[in-house]
């Protein structure tokens, strides 16, 4: 393989993959809008804020020039936070060629169109082809080579295994798959429950309830993910529960991290801007609160996170709140067509 990618965004995840690929022997530039990260990261063959202690190997080309990082590329990466795709796809369409892949990694809902990242690239670039990769894959952990799978998502199966083909290697094994709504909202979702998850364990709870979010968790997010177009299967396979197990247990994720502050009494922001990096789960719990109430659908960890997020709702009871509602099946409500009742 020969290929050549331009990866947009310098933060843990994109770099991890940038070196990834560039270990393969592809030839791959790394564009860094930010110019004192890209000095630094040029001169230190180090991404001392997102990713210490990783060396950036030779013949992986650090850049702050966009246009240069997208020209002649087969895939164009977008490594950036959610919230930010729209204006960098805006900004640098004009450099973007139809005949290049668009490979996206980010995993949130936009907060304003409540759109999924595939649907604002169709919006922006619609004569380009589409891929997401998703799945339980910490940025620390890929850029050590510890063994890690992931799933390539695209409507079109020959994007999705040519993506296959392009990111595989012997420690990072990639599936296939098309359901692209199914992917998206699964690494999308699974960030509000890892908050959850991450505010349990703050408020000194147990594994008994990080196991009852993971599992009430899973379900919810299938009922609204079938709801919207995905496959129910998706979500438990790698990008769905796979993410939502990672998520919820490593000391690793973003979002996690960011509610075990939360758990622990810091507020929204602080919690934020300890952690330092994206959180994505926090802007995606607005987008999927207003999801769920516009098609119907019950989800109530989301709820009561959203409400501790934005409606500085108790935390403690948010869990009075989902623990004493009203009594019901195990089963009730869920996507299962056959009544196991
Ligand atoms: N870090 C991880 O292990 C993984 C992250 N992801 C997803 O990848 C996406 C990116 O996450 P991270 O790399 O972790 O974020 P990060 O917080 O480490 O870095 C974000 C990067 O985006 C840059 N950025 C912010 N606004 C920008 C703009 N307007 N234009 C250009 N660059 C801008 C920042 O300067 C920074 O380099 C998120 O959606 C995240 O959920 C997915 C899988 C794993
Ligand atoms: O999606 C991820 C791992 O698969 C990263 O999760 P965090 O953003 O919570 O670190």
């Amino acid at each position: 393989m020969n290929e050549k990618i331009g990866v947009l965004g310098g933060g843990s995840w994109g770099t991890a993959l940038a070196i990834l690929l560039a270990n393969k022997g592809l030839d791959v530039d790394i564009w860094l809008r930010d110019e004192k990260q890209f000095q630094s990261m040029k001169s230190h063959r180090e991404n001392k804020k997102y990713l210490p202690n990783v060396k950036i190997p030779d013949n992986l080309n650090v850049n702050n020039d966009i246009e240069k990082t997208i020209l002649d590329k087969d895939i164009v990466l977008l490594a950036v936070p959610t919230h930010v795709i729209r204006n960098v796809l805006k900004d640098y369409k004009k450099y973007i060629s139809k005949g290049q892949i668009i490979v996206n990694v980010a995993k949130g809902i936009e907060n304003d169109s409540l759109l999924r990242i595939s649907q604002i690239v169709e919006e922006i670039l619609p004569q380009n082809k589409y891929a997401v990769l998703s799945g339980p894959s910490h940025a620390e952990e890929v850029a050590v080579n510890i063994p890690t799978t992931i799933v390539s998502a695209s409507t079109d199966k020959n994007v999705a295994k040519y993506v296959q083909d392009v990111f595989m290697t012997p420690d990072f094994r990639v599936y296939t798959n098309t359901d692209v709504i199914g992917v998206e909202l699964g690494g999308s979702l699974k960030n509000i429950i890892a908050l959850g998850a991450g505010i349990s364990d703050g408020l000194g709870y147990g594994d008994n309830t990080k196991a009852a979010l993971m599992n009430r968790g899973i379900f919810e997010m299938a009922r609204f993910g079938v709801k919207m177009g995905g496959n129910l299967n998706t979500f438990f396979g790698l990008s769905g529960i796979g993410d939502l197990i990672v998520t919820c247990t490593s000391m690793h994720s973003r979002n996690r991290r960011a509610g075990i502050l939360i758990g622990e009494g810091l507020a929204m922001k602080e919690a934020i801007e300890e952690v330092g990096m994206v959180v994505e789960g926090i802007k995606t719990a607005k987008s999927a609160y207003k999801l769920a109430q516009k098609i119907n659908v019950d989800m109530p960890i989301t709820r009561e996170i959203y409400k501790v997020l934005y409606e500085n709702s108790d935390v403690r009871n948010s869990v009075s709140n989902l623990m004493e509602r009203n009594k019901k099946h195990e089963m009730e409500n869920l996507i299962f067509p056959e009544d196991v009742r």
